[in-house]
């Protein structure tokens, strides 16, 4: 069943997602789209409801009532798998990396790929040399100057752990990468490179969700500003269109959406 705001170049559609936890009504309704490439920054104070949102777009959380389209059609998202086969990956805070295993490792965490000669696929060996070679294609991708794909995790900046979880995200050909505060604990060049990577996924067609609790950020990569308050959908507002005192304003509550 498709909405009557489905429009041909839609990624994602949320339509009156409604989610409690026994009586806190998290969510009370929250609709949104998403077109493809486009990066829609999600605001709101403490408590708004953004993190339920994401966690029910990507299955960690089933909604309990409303609709997620993706590319105009149903979704049934129960799970993070479930989310995963839909094409939308989730970049948590945690970034959900190994810090003892390199970067091929990493970015097939959980989807190695096993060698093909059959003793060692016996003992569960993995293929490293294709997975290097993988590796390597999608960090190109990303333009990313990640100096080896040898490299431990943990001998890595906050800015490249951050182009991992986000490559790792692109080479499974998400549609949708929803990400968590990327930039929040990285200083200002880091952070600048991470932003230039969301620009570049961007352009390849890939769709993001930035959660966010800095406006400026949200000003500088997005193009769109959904700002969620007690649940709802406060304000959905072209970033040319406003400017970032309005933009607190909205999130405060202290301004309406026109
Ligand atoms: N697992 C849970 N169990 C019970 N209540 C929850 C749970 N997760 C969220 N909530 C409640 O739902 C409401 C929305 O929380 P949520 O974490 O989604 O907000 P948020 O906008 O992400 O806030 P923050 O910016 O502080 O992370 C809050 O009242 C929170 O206490």
């Amino acid at each position: 069943m498709t909405s009557q705001y489905h429009v041909p170049d839609t990624a994602l559609e949320v339509n009156e997602v409604h989610k409690s936890f026994g009586g806190v009504h998290a969510l009370r309704g929250v609709s949104f789209s998403i077109r493809k490439g486009e990066v829609v920054g999600l605001l709101g104070d403490n408590g708004a409801g953004k993190s339920t949102l994401v966690r029910c777009i990507s299955g960690v959380h089933p909604a309990d009532k409303g609709q997620i389209l993706i590319n105009g059609e149903e979704a049934s998202i129960h799970t993070p798998q479930d989310a995963r086969s839909y094409g939308i990956e989730t970049v948590f805070q945690d970034l959900a990396v190994v810090p003892n295993f390199d970067v091929a490792r990493n970015l097939f965490l959980n989807r190695e790929i096993i060698s093909k000669n059959p003793i060692l696929k016996f003992f569960g060996w993995l293929d490293q040399k294709a997975m290097r070679k993988q590796s390597e294609i999608a960090l190109k991708r990303l333009n990313s100057r990640i100096p080896s794909l040898g490299e431990e995790i943990r001998n890595l900046s906050g800015g490249q752990r951050q182009a991992v979880s986000i490559a790792r995200a692109v080479n499974w050909g998400a549609d949708l990468v929803i990400m968590d505060e990327p930039t929040a604990a990285l200083g200002v060049e880091q952070a600048a490179q991470v932003n230039s990577l969301i620009k570049l996924i961007s352009s390849q067609g890939v769709s993001v969700l930035l959660i966010s609790h800095n406006v400026q950020h949200v000003m500088e990569v997005c193009h769109r500003a959904v700002v969620l308050r007690h649940g709802r959908t406060a304000a959905n507002v072209m970033i040319e269109d406003i400017t970032p005192d309005d933009l607190v304003g909205l999130i405060t509550g202290a301004k309406r959406a026109a």
